[in-house]
């Protein structure tokens, strides 16, 4: 029996290169944060939390490893589908694929090109070594894959690495709107 599948926005962290709140940027009438909502809940994930928003980072400035930690301890007996906010091109057949490829593995899955996002096959047997993850090693970018490296999880194939992009600068984000007509 599976646990309850949810959602994982993480929504935290400074945007010191965008120079302006990631989540807070508009794609036609919605924010960044409405979009990524909408693309979960096409991906059957509708059960969000928005890390950093929703729920604030107990290990503060740990880079996203902070956010999963704070969201795991506020929400137990949960799996779930972990996405970072400046992903857009992320689209819904790449998020069924690594859901499905978590539901048969069992465990913790991710692409190979990237680390977000991340399949959480259970929240509760993660958290012990994600805080001590945390406790180790406050590298902001480095926490997350180091506590990867330390879990038996699935590295797989995404079937196109460009929409695992991230968008992180001013320019980036004006590129993917033009280029996709937004
Ligand atoms: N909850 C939480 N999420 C974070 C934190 N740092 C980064 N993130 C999230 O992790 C993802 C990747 O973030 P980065 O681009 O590495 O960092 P950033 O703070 O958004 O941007 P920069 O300041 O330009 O590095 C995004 O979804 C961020 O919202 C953090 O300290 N806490």
């Amino acid at each position: 029996m599976q646990l309850p599948l949810r959602g994982l926005l993480l929504n935290g962290g400074k945007s010191s290169r965008m120079g302006t709140a990631k989540g807070a940027l508009k794609i036609g009438e919605l924010t960044l944060v409405q979009y990524m909502t909408q693309q979960l809940a096409a991906a059957g994930v509708s059960d969000i939390v928005i890390s950093g928003d929703e729920v604030p980072d107990q290990f503060a400035d740990q880079g996203p490893l902070g956010g999963i930690e704070a969201v795991l301890t506020a929400h137990p007996g949960a799996r779930w589908l972990v996405v970072p906010i400046d992903m857009p091109q992320l689209d819904v057949a790449t998020l069924r694929q690594l859901i499905d490829q978590g539901e048969m593995a069992h465990t913790c899955v991710h692409f190979a090109a990237s680390v977000l996002p991340l399949y959480i096959a259970s929240g509760d047997d993660c958290l012990a070594s994600v805080r001590a993850c945390l406790r180790s090693d406050n590298h902001k970018h480095w926490s997350i894959r180091n506590w990867l490296a330390s879990q038996q999880c699935c590295r797989v194939a995404a079937p196109n690495e460009s929409v695992l992009d991230n968008i992180n600068t001013p320019q980036q984000w004006h590129s993917f709107l033009a280029n996709n007509n937004l």
